[in-house]
């Protein structure tokens, strides 16, 4: 269900009164709005489950047990097998401190326990909600009964379904750079070569690279991957656009590939998934895995998307020289902007992180800047009480003050018009008007949040992961991605995480936080 932005009130944060407002049921399931850039609307996002969900019916006492049934089809992972005659085979990744374990009975035995099994899962939630209007209520039915809710277990299976020897392995990253992209190049690599793959390739600057003739192959070993880390960027590039998933598919098959580890974002998992969709067509035996990309942190069902954490912590530097510049200056007005294309997560987190800010402005939470409620009346308030002001604000916040564009960069996303300059205007002739001197300092570090190497956090974090899509393809699942879920390490099939964008709740613990050290009011 979408809803056109011009029908949006313009002074909503929370999705419940929105709904309302226009008369859509305020079912516990569908809380509250995002704008989404692709589709260029406000979007009901359904949280528990998908707005494309069967409509259960609660009265039926076995509801529970038809909402599981069909949760685990959803979340059951593609395998090889579904569609073609693939036998399983022994791992022949060995934990080199494998030992034979010794019985109680004194016998030798041969089975060592390091291994994950196929029946293995993690719970997706770990909250039980007493009501809906709980803080961050995820809620099935309008009684917010407790449902379990499972996912696969990643990690590497004492059974594969590759011979590894003749695996030609390839590896391509898409979208827009990510602090961590070679460091999860890098433990592919590894992980490969430890089960015995040698024929590893990497494919260059994203789907490109499958068919455009001077972007040829590279090789990649142990060897040719050891310090890529110690950078940021791609080693492979990256790009946007040109995704002929046909084209791509007869790629794969000209080059044999039999895996293939596809490192981005949204727009990328969806690539992916059509890539997999049509090797099944094509009953190859191909695997393809995912490996979440995007400083926005925007991929649903995750805890957080490598390379977030290192974004945050670039941005740092830009609100300290903001805070900087504005508490040294006279009536010092210090305005930062951060990326974050639909989701006010970096924005948020780098606020929360700073301390300083005193406007945090989302894409999430829609704000007026007039009027006795707007954002310039408080910051004429903060002038005036403390002398001076920081606000940090979402590149894709505030888009509903730009008349409509339909531009568009390679991969179809909406090229978002710029807050940043269009606030720094609107502060600099509103202190004018008001006859109130203003110094305003405008940063916009956008790039440097993520051309940055990864921190150490998302070091481990990518090193976890690509060490689980390599286990993830050689157990034969194809079409999956991997990720972090309640701090477990989990597979989930490619459509359960591309079903829209993940957007910070307003009615969540943490925007509810980020609202108490920054103590702005509503601006609406
Ligand atoms: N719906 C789609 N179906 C198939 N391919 C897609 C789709 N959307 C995007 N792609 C392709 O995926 C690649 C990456 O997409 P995009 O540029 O949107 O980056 P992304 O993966 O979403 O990462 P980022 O977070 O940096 O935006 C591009 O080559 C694009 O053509
Ligand atoms: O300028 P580029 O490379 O298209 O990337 C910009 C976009 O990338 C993102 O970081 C997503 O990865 C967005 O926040 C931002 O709008
Ligand atoms: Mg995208």
């Amino acid at each position: 269900m979408a809803l056109a932005p011009m029908d949006y009130a313009g002074s909503i944060s929370s999705g419940q009164k929105y709904l309302g407002r226009f008369g859509v049921p305020t079912s516990s399931r569908l809380r509250w709005v995002g704008y989404d850039t692709k589709s260029r609307t406000y979007q009901l996002v359904a949280r528990a489950i998908s707005v494309d969900q069967p409509q259960l019916d609660f009265s039926n006492p076995d509801w529970k047990k038809q909402f599981q049934e069909d949760f685990n089809k959803r979340f059951s992972l593609p395998h090889l097998r579904d569609v073609i005659d693939v036998e399983p085979r022994p791992t022949t990744f060995s934990l080199k401190s494998r030992t034979p374990l010794e019985n109680v009975n004194g016998t030798m035995q041969e089975s060592w326990n390091g291994y994950v099994n196929d029946d293995d899962r993690a719970l997706l939630k770990v909250i039980k909600f007493a009501s809906p209007t709980s803080a961050g209520a995820d809620c099935i039915d309008p009684d917010c009964s407790w449902v379990e809710q499972w996912v696969h277990r990643a990690g590497p299976r004492k059974q594969i379904y590759f011979e590894p020897q003749y695996v030609k392995a390839g590896i391509v990253s898409c979208g827009g750079l990510c602090p961590g992209l070679n460091d999860v190049i890098r433990q592919i690599v590894l992980t490969l070569e430890k089960y015995g793959v040698k024929n590893i390739v990497g494919i260059q600057h994203g789907f490109r690279g499958f068919f455009e003739d001077h972007l040829s192959e590279v090789p990649l070993s142990r060897h040719v991957v050891q310090n890529i880390n110690l950078a940021g960027g791609s080693f492979l590039g990256v790009s946007r656009g040109g995704a002929n998933i046909s084209d791509i598919v007869d790629s794969i098959q000209a080059r044999r590939l039999d895996m293939l580890f596809v490192l981005g974002g949204n727009g990328t998992h969806a690539g992916a998934n059509a890539i997999h969709d049509e090797c099944r067509k094509r009953k190859l035996q191909v695997s393809i895995v995912c490996v979440p990309k995007t400083i926005d942190n925007d991929i649903l069902l995750m805890d957080k998307t490598f390379g977030f954490d290192t974004a945050v912590e670039a941005a740092q530097r830009a609100i300290n020289s903001a805070y900087i510049e504005a508490h040294s200056a006279f009536h010092g007005i210090g305005l930062v902007k951060l990326m974050g294309r639909s989701s006010g997560f970096i924005t948020m987190q780098a606020s929360l992180s700073s301390g300083q800010v005193d406007i945090c402005l989302i894409p999430e939470v829609p704000f007026t800047l007039d009027g006795p409620n707007g954002v310039l009346r408080h910051l004429e308030h903060l002038i005036e009480t403390k002398g001076f002001a920081l606000v940090c604000v979402a590149e894709g916040a505030g888009q509903e003050y730009f008349q409509k564009s339909n531009a568009t960069d390679a991969s179809g996303n909406m090229v978002l018009s710029d807050i940043g300059v269009h606030l720094q205007q609107k502060i600099k002739s509103h202190f004018k008007d008001i006859g109130v001197h203003s110094d305003i300092k405008y940063i916009d570090p956008t790039y440097m949040l993520r051309a940055v190497r990864a921190n150490a956090s998302d070091a481990i974090l990518c090193t976890v992961l690509g060490q689980n899509a390599v286990h993830g393809a050689f157990a034969g699942f194809s079409g999956i991605t991997t990720g972090v879920c309640n701090t477990h390490n989990v597979y989930l099939p490619i459509p359960e995480v591309i079903k829209s964008t993940r957007f910070v709740d307003p009615n969540s613990r943490m925007w509810h936080r980020c609202l108490t050290s920054t103590g702005q009011p509503d601006f609406h």
